[in-house]
């Protein structure tokens, strides 16, 4: 289980001090399907990036089962089982693709039936990409798609994805949500997906939607997802204030 408890997180700027998080409180039991969505800048990723240990809260706490992690670094919190796929992910000159899913998958050299396994749940031929650098020769959905590979050969307990749609063709984002789709039917997995895709946000068990650093809404799907299409039908009170 994942608690989050009054979590902040503020920048200091040339205007001074931002809130991006403000005391943030939620607990996501074991093997759900969750789905983190809200408007531009609302502070998604930066709470992804906590539960990771990529950025340190000024305040508040977070447990995974039962281990307060707040203070732990993103290694300690990786053989804990958590992981994260970047909204925008790192390339690696000089290291193969089969490298980065050997060392995702803790395994000195993974088999090439293995690889395809993982390649093949988001729409790659392993053919095509295990001898294939990590570098700036691959598309930017190519290096997404790789990315989400390694979260999965890395068969965490807690897999956080931040918007594994973005870049990502209809054809290879058709075979990704079937792949979250499988996760959550076998179950064992919790996966955090942050998401502005009706078709991922379909298939949460739980929605949570953050706004301006704050969690605004979280409950179930059929609960959370007619409210989000109101409000979003409803159009942008801000905006329209601007245009009168
Ligand atoms: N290190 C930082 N310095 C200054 N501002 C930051 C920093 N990190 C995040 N922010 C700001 O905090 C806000 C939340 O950013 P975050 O990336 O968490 O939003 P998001 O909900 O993931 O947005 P999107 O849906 O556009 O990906 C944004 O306004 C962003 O510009």
């Amino acid at each position: 289980m994942l608690q989050i408890e009054n979590l902040s997180f503020q920048v200091n700027g040339e205007n001074g001090v931002t809130d991006i998080l403000k005391n943030v409180s939620l607990t996501i039991p074991d093997n759900r399907f969750v789905v983190i969505t809200g408007p531009n800048g609302g502070g998604k990723t930066t709470l992804a990036k906590a539960i990771m240990g990529l950025v340190q809260p000024v305040t508040g706490s977070i447990r995974y089962d039962g281990t307060e992690i707040t203070g732990l670094s993103v290694t300690e919190r990786a053989r804990l089982g958590i992981s994260y796929g970047f909204q925008q992910p790192p390339r690696f000159k000089g290291l193969r693709v089969q490298d980065l899913l050997s060392l995702a998958a803790g395994k000195a050299s993974l088999s090439q039936d293995e690889c395809c396994r993982y390649l093949t749940q988001v729409g790659l031929c392993s053919c095509d990409y295990l001898d294939r650098e990590m570098d700036t020769s691959l598309s930017g959905g190519e290096i997404k798609r790789i990315e989400i590979a390694t979260i999965l050969a890395r068969n965490s307990s807690l897999m956080i994805f931040d918007e594994p749609e973005a870049g990502i063709d209809l054809w290879s984002f058709a075979r990704l949500t079937e792949t979250f789709k499988g996760i959550r039917d076998r179950g064992g997995v919790t996966l955090l997906i942050i998401s502005h895709q009706e078709r991922i946000i379909q298939l949460a068990d739980e929605i949570v939607v953050l706004s301006e650093g704050e969690l605004r809404q979280k409950g179930p799907r059929d609960e959370i997802f007619p409210l989000i299409l109101a409000d979003t039908v409803a159009g942008c009170s801000y905006m329209e204030g601007v245009h009168q």
